[in-house]
This record gives structure tokens, C-alpha cells and sequence, in this order.
């Protein structure tokens, strides 16, 4: 490039190197410059072609005249970006950020992966079935009180979904012939859980009455970033009492609390099934505040079915995005976290083509972004410890079927958890079985005279890993006919004969469509954690770089990351000026928040 009598080497990274610029003129230049001398009067204008007459005026940060030629440097942060955030992902957790930063102001790209959005929280659809990717469980879906996330996020960008109530939230099939149903309603459920173990009936009110303290409390607050000073000592201010109650229990696990008040093997047992579903590990490893939200949102909101499948929350928020002026951009595979003087500015694409914004947001799980989307850097410090405290959680296998509809018996539940005969099972690989059938909340998702089972049980990719394809077939084939065959011994007489759609998904299938390392399930405690102390936040220890999803505060969960997703764009508005913020309060929060995870 030519600018008067110098030949300019353009190493200013906020030059959208993806756009074609042409050059039209610059500040009159000096004729002369010793080498070394630094040019700070510069002004470059340049019109990206494929924004039309729009012109950018660059500032760069410093200019070295180097044996005659201009080395320009790059400017101020952020100074060339053309976003306020670029969210890597479009999750629940990346959606939720996005939209609750676009009705805030903010100017923001999502790049998305897969050709729609919602991750884990997506859709496919065969042959007329619409099938949920993931949990077709949804907690926050509710009309009431401050914890549906998802009513409330969907909206802020003006959406709202019909929705169906589920009367039972699951039915647990357990060791013993112990079969639970958890009714909406409270009292039945603890009527029908004290029926079954009468002599622990304080105990049963106690545990539960814990989990009501902490959902009461919880629901009390505005719910934003823990790790924005200003409103979390507004809310210790005003509800000085619930804050506390949460901050007592931010350190525990549902599995002491229960031990406080329960003796009988069976009954831990059932309180471990129960919190399995919340975290996929034992009662021992949830978090207390996780246990106390599910296990009371469940009866206070209920569970509610999306009409038309979960997928529809993805696609309504994205839509919710798009009317914000903000921009998703789909088959856009992000392969680098740009950085420049260790602060992230932009994402790079597979494609080779780039984009920059003020701040970066990574939806993909911690261990992706920091192993794979900033590779060669050094591990920051917080991340180090997060990867003490938790180890990826195993993936899962799936089997999405369609089936004759008489082989399910009249009332017959839409979520079931089985786990037939051994306790010890619970946690290994294709132990316990989680089954959705959606279509008894709505038929819609299937053709007439149809069900859909969704079948999925936890698995490791290793055991997938180095079979040829004949092999890795046939191993599927094997593993979904045993899982098949246990529901149809337990639940469902005949269900072999009456399928007529069979896809089977495994450990591989979720690493390559979910974008997750070796296509991990979420993040569960290497070992006994400290409740949720240890659970990173939004920040991170890269300037300008949040993660948001099931890797941060509070894990695992499509609330959990809304909730995540909201603390993230709060934060975010905070750092680029859209909501309060003061700079002393912050270094002395985030601070005291980075040292109290090392104690985890
Ligand atoms: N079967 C299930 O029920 C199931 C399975 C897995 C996860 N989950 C739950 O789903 C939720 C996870 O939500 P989340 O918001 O954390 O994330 P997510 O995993 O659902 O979504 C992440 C999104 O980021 C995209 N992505 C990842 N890396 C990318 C890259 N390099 N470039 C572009 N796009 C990229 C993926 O394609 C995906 O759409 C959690 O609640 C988790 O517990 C449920
Ligand atoms: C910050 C400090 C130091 C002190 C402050 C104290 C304070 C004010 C703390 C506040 C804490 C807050 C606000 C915490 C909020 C926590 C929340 C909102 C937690 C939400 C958790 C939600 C979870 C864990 C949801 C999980 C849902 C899951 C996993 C559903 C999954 C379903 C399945 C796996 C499918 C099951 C399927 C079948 C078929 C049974």
C-alpha cells in the first residue's frame, strides 16, 4: 500500500482484515522521518467496501518510522471494532448474554458453529418427528416469581412461548421396586414420599424445608452479576437476611444437609438419584443452592414443555436478537481468540475470516476455549484452578425413537428416571437411564398415532474412540438394544416390536455437533467441592474475555446457564460502560471472589 512518499506495513490488528479497504487518504505526512522516530499525528481513513460510503478514521496508537517505512501499531483498545461483544456459541448461555446485552444497547455478533442455534438446547428433525437435542426437562419456564429465567429472558427481546404444564415432574423407577412420582404439587409429592418412608418423615420436611429456604431466598433478588459490586452490596442492603442465607449455604452440599436429617440407606439414596438429575453426580457433590433451586422450582413453577420443542427458545431468542439490530452469523466455526497485548479484541474463523468487537464472549466449555480457541498461551491462573476442582463429566449416549403410541399405557408420564436393580450403578456408564416422551405433553412433535421416547444414559468417549465404522455401528446397535431392553422389561411391554424410528447418537455425535470437549455432559467436582465456592464466574484472567454456559457459576443446567448468561452481559455492560460500575469496588470484589474460590 501506498501512502505518499512512504510504503505502509499494516500491522494494526483493528483493521478488519476481513473486509476489503481501499485507501483514500491520509493526514498530509512529513517528508522526512529519522528512523525510530515515532509519528503520533497520523490519521488514516478507510472505507471498508462492504460498508458502503462509511468511513472509519484510525488512530493508531503509534507509528515507528523504520527504514523509511511507516510501521503503524496498533490503537486504544477496542478503537476499529465493530461490536461491542462477539459471543463464540449460541447456547442458551451465549444467547441469553447476547440478547440481555443488545436490549441494554450494546452492538453484538454471535457466531454459532451449527446451521441453528441452542447447542445442547437444539433440535433435529427425521422423517416428521421434531426431536430436543438435550433435556426436554425445563425448569424457569414458569409465569411467576424471579427465577424463570426463560420466561424472562425470551421476554426481553419481546417473545414469550406457550407453554405445558407437566402434573408430574419425573417418575423415578428405583432399586427395590421404590417407584416416586414428584407431583407439581408439594404436598403430594411429600405425601407420597413419607408413604414410602414413614419412620423419616421429619427428616423428609426438614432436607426439603432446607431446599425452600434457599428457593425463597433466591427468588427474593433481582438476580444479576455476583461479580458486580454496586448491585450485589445493593442486595445484601436490602435483603440483607436472604444473602445471607445464600452466601451460608454457598459452601454446601445437599448430601451433608440430607445426612443431618435422614439415617435410612434407601432414602439417601433416592435424595442422591434425585440430585444426580440436577448435577450427574452423588447428593455428596451438588451444590446445596443447585439442590434447593431444582428441587422447589419443580413444585413452584413446575416443569413447562415449550409447545413445539425446546429448540423453539433458541430460535425465538435469536430471533429476539436479530429485531435488537444485533447480528448470529451460522457455519461460522471460531478456531482463535485474537489478542492483542494480551487483551481479546476479536475471533478468527476457520475460513480465515476475522472479526473484532470491544469483548469477547466464549460460550464453548472453559476447556475448549482455553485449550483450544487461545492455544499456546499460558494457562491463567483461575483456570488452573478451576481445572483442579472440576474434571469434564462424562458424555452421553442418545436414543431418539419414534414409536406406536399404544405401547405406552394411559397416563403414562412424560419424564422417567430408571435405575432398576443396584444403587451402586447410579453414576457408571449406562447405569441410570433418563427417558423423555414429550409427546404425551405434545403431540404435535410427532406424526398421528407416534410417540417420542428420548432415551439418554451417561457414556465416556473413550469407549467410542479407534473403531472402524462396521464396529462403532454395531456397538451402537448393541448398547441401544440393551437400553431398549431394559425399559421395555421395567416400563414398557412390546416397546421393541413397536418402534419405527431409531437414531442413536454417542459420545462422538455430541463432540462433533455440540462443539464440546470429547463431548462432555458439563462440568462435575474432581471431588468432594465446597458447594459452588469454587465454580468460576463470567470474568476471566484474560482482559477483555468472559466465558458464559455450564462451565461457569452455577454449572450444569439450561437455567443454570441463563442465569449464567445474565450475569455475563451484566458484567460486560458494566466493563463497557452500558450499566454502573466503579473501578475500586471491582478490583476489591473480584479480588476477594478469585481468592475465596482457591479455597475450594
Ligand atoms: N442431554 C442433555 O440434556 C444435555 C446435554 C449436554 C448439555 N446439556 C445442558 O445444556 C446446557 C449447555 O448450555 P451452554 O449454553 O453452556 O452451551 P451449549 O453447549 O448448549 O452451546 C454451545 C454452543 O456453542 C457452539 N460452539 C462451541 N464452540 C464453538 C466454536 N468454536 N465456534 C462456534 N460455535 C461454537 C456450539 O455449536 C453450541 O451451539 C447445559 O444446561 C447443559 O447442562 C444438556
Ligand atoms: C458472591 C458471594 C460470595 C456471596 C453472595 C451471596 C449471594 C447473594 C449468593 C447468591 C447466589 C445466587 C444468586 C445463586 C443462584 C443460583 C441459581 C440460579 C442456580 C440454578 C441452578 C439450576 C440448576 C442446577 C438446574 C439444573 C437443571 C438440570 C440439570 C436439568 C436437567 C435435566 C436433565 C439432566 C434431564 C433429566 C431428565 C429426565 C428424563 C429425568
Amino acid at each position: 500500500m501506498n501512502l505518499g512518499c512512504y510504503e505502509t506495513i499494516l500491522s494494526n490488528q483493528f483493521i478488519p482484515r476481513t473486509l476489503e479497504t481501499r485507501i483514500l487518504s491520509s493526514n498530509p505526512l512529513k517528508k522526512s522521518h529519522s528512523n525510530g522516530e515515532r509519528i503520533n499525528s497520523f490519521k488514516l481513513r478507510y472505507f471498508p467496501v462492504s460498508q458502503g460510503k462509511k468511513a472509519f478514521t484510525l488512530r493508531p496508537k503509534s507509528m515507528l518510522s523504520v527504514d523509511g517505512k511507516v510501521k503503524i501499531e496498533a490503537n486504544g483498545v477496542g478503537k476499529g471494532s465493530n461490536y461491542d461483544a462477539i459471543v463464540v456459541g449460541s447456547g442458551i448461555g451465549g444467547l441469553v448474554a447476547a440478547t440481555q446485552l443488545a436490549v441494554k444497547g450494546a452492538k453484538v455478533l454471535v457466531l454459532e458453529k451449527y446451521v441453528i442455534p441452542g447447542g445442547s438446547s437444539g433440535y433435529y428433525q427425521r422423517d416428521g418427528y421434531t426431536f430436543d437435542v438435550g433435556s426436554s426437562v425445563m425448569f424457569g419456564f414458569s409465569d411467576k416469581g424471579n427465577l424463570n429465567l426463560i420466561t424472562q429472558a425470551l421476554a426481553a427481546v419481546g417473545r414469550k412461548m406457550e407453554v405445558i404444564p407437566d402434573p408430574t415432574t419425573v417418575h423415578f423407577h428405583l432399586p427395590n421396586n421404590l417407584s416416586v412420582q414428584v407431583h407439581k404439587e408439594y404436598s403430594e409429592f411429600i405425601e407420597e414420599l413419607t408413604s414410602k418412608f414413614p419412620h423419616e418423615k421429619e427428616g423428609i420436611l426438614k432436607f426439603y424445608g432446607e431446599c425452600w429456604k434457599i428457593f425463597n431466598s433466591l427468588n427474593s433478588l433481582q438476580l444479576k452479576s455476583l461479580e458486580e459490586p454496586i448491585y450485589l452490596f445493593g442486595q445484601f442492603f436490602q435483603k440483607p437476611l436472604e444473602c445471607l442465607t445464600l452466601a451460608y449455604y454457598l459452601p454446601q452440599n445437599a448430601g451433608d444437609v440430607a445426612r443431618k436429617y435422614m439415617k435410612d440407606p434407601q432414602l439417601l439414596s433416592f435424595i442422591d438419584a434425585e440430585c444426580f438429575i440436577v448435577s450427574t453426580v452423588n447428593a455428596l457433590r451438588t451444590p446445596m443452592i443447585n439442590a434447593g433451586m431444582v428441587l422447589c422450582d419443580r413444585h413452584f413453577g413446575g416443569i413447562n414443555y415449550p409447545v413445539g420443542g425446546v429448540g423453539g427458545i433458541a430460535e425465538s431468542l435469536a430471533e429476539g436478537l436479530i429485531d435488537q439490530g444485533s447480528e448470529i452469523l451460522y457455519r461460522a466455526n471460531a478456531t482463535n481468540i485474537i489478542l492483542d497485548q494480551g487483551k481479546a479484541v476479536g475471533v478468527r474463523l476457520s475460513d480465515g475470516r476475522e472479526f473484532f468487537a470491544r469483548t469477547i464472549i466464549s460460550n464453548a466449555t472453559r476447556w475448549d476455549t482455553f485449550g483450544k480457541l487461545l492455544k499456546g498461551e499460558k494457562l491463567p491462573k483461575e483456570e488452573e484452578n478451576f481445572q483442579k476442582v472440576y474434571v469434564k463429566a462424562p458424555s452421553f449416549l442418545s436414543i431418539h425413537m419414534g414409536v406406536k403410541a399404544d405401547v405406552l399405557p394411559p397416563d403414562t408420564d412424560c419424564h422417567h428416571f430408571v435405575l432398576e436393580d443396584d444403587w451402586k450403578r447410579l453414576e457408571e456408564p449406562y447405569g441410570s437411564i433418563f427417558l423423555s416422551i414429550p409427546t404425551v405433553l405434545d403431540s404435535s412433535l410427532a406424526p398421528k398415532g407416534r410417540h417420542i421416547l428420548h432415551i439418554f444414559t451417561t457414556s465416556s468417549l473413550e469407549d467410542w474412540e479407534g473403531l472402524p465404522p462396521k464396529d462403532y455401528e454395531a456397538k451402537k446397535e448393541l448398547i441401544a438394544e440393551e437400553i431398549i431392553g431394559r425399559l421395555e422389561k421395567k416400563l414398557f411391554p412390546g416397546l421393541k416390536s413397536s418402534i419405527v424410528f431409531k437414531e442413536v447418537g454417542t459420545p462422538k455425535t455430541h463432540r462433533r455437533f455440540l462443539a464440546r470437549d470429547m463431548g462432555t455432559y458439563g462440568p462435575i467436582p474432581r471431588e468432594i467441592p465446597k458447594g459452588l465456592l469454587g465454580m468460576p464466574f463470567n470474568t476471566t484472567g484474560i482482559n477483555g474475555l468472559y466465558c458464559v454456559g455450564d462451565s461457569c457459576f452455577p454449572g450444569q443446567g439450561v437455567i443454570a446457564v441463563a442465569f449464567s448468561g445474565v450475569m455475563c452481559a451484566h458484567r460486560v455492560a458494566a466493563d463497557i460502560g452500558l450499566e454502573k460500575k466503579s473501578p475500586i469496588l471491582d478490583s476489591a470484589l473480584l479480588g476477594l471472589l478469585g481468592w475465596l474460590r482457591t479455597l475450594a
